[in-house]
């Protein structure tokens, strides 16, 4: 298929400007760099993450982290899918960079709105910690050891829907909370089993409580599931500079092509969707599902090509997708 990069194109990318080697010495080091993070112990462990990453590059520099709570920190009671999405993890932190109270935001890839506003841009995705779903239980060792009835904790309709697909004998069960929250929730007894993204145990050396990594055949990953991203002014591109040794390529390219299906899409919250993209022999590949939440249809999509083009390798899977049905799913969900 024929891909001329038009302006449309650009527009509909995630901003990351990349910035060519030999303008870095352009911009002076920095010496002091504020983050902008949520508090929950995931963020702050992310947030520091990056933080020492910064410290060791620029030995000279402050490198200091601003907590900050989110709305979407503080509605715990209902699914975010009802109050407002993605967006609401984000926003404070981005009236700190546009008050110029802090330089960079540190976000998991997964909870950043498909589009930012024409202020802002993902000057930096990172490599990629496992991006599968983990599957966590005390009483059973995977999902194929639960018996009919048993009850799995999760609050993605993204699993939900493949689980149903897959486990229709298995009871879905809401689950929310930070991840300290979930895991407590499972030990008292609420659920037998609970569904997680495996990058954020790992990270909160929590890596022992995964029982099984779920292939991602049988729960595709959301999209930017286990990949952070570091996002600025676009209209500071010495911010970007300074973070362009911490940029991984390869996911930068898998990121990028995930998140133009879900906006293609317009992927929210509200919508099971799933898309997927490792490099395999020097090419991009790309799956894609959208699903009904009770799991009785899933429109799915797979497509190859090239690492250099990720948003028109995403315009190909959209479009296979809606040839397996995934408009008619889209529209079910919009007027049920
Ligand atoms: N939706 C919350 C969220 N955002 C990022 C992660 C995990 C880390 C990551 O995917 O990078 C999680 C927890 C989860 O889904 O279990």
């Amino acid at each position: 298929m024929d891909h001329p990069a038009g302006p449309a194109d650009l527009d509909a990318a995630d901003r990351a400007p990349s910035v060519p080697q030999q303008e870095h010495q352009a911009y002076p080091k920095p010496t002091r760099i504020v983050i902008a993070s949520r508090e929950s112990r995931l963020a702050m462990w992310q947030a520091e993450h990056v933080r020492d990453r910064l410290s060791s590059l620029y030995p000279s520099a402050t490198v200091d982290i601003l907590g900050m709570t989110t709305r979407g920190d503080q509605i715990l009671d209902r699914p975010l899918a009802k109050v407002g999405g993605k967006g609401l993890f984000v926003k404070e932190l981005e009236t700190a960079l546009l008050e110029g109270r802090a330089d960079l935001a540190v976000h998991s890839m997964k909870d950043v709105p498909m589009t930012l506003a024409d202020e802002f841009a993902l000057v930096a995705t990172m490599e990629r910690e496992l991006p599968q779903d983990a599957f966590v239980s005390s009483r059973y060792a995977s999902l194929d050891d639960l018996p009919p009835g048993a009850v799995v904790g999760t609050s993605s309709l993204r699993r939900e829907s493949q689980l149903r697909a897959q486990f229709p004998y298995l009871t879905v069960s809401s689950l929310r909370g930070n991840l300290d929250t979930r895991l407590r929730k499972l030990d008292e007894g609420q659920y037998d089993a609970i569904i997680l993204a495996a990058a954020g145990l790992k990270r909160l050396g929590l890596g022992d409580r995964i029982r099984a990594l779920l292939p991602v055949e049988l729960s595709l990953p959301a999209a930017g599931q286990g990949a952070l991203g570091i996002e600025a002014l676009a209209s500071r591109p010495e911010v970007a500079a300074w973070l362009s040794p911490l940029v991984c390529p390869v996911t930068e390219a898998c990121v990028r092509a995930e998140r133009a299906v879900s906006r293609a899409l317009a992927g929210s919250c509200e919508v099971p969707l799933a898309a997927y993209c490792v490099v395999e022999g020097g090419a991009l590949w790309l799956r894609a599902r959208v699903a009904m939440p009770d799991g009785s249809r899933i429109a799915a999509a797979e497509v190859r090509g090239n690492v250099a083009q990720p948003e028109a390798l995403a315009a190909d899977c959209v479009e296979a997708l809606r040839a397996d049905g995934a408009q008619a799913i889209l529209d079910d969900l919009a007027h049920p």
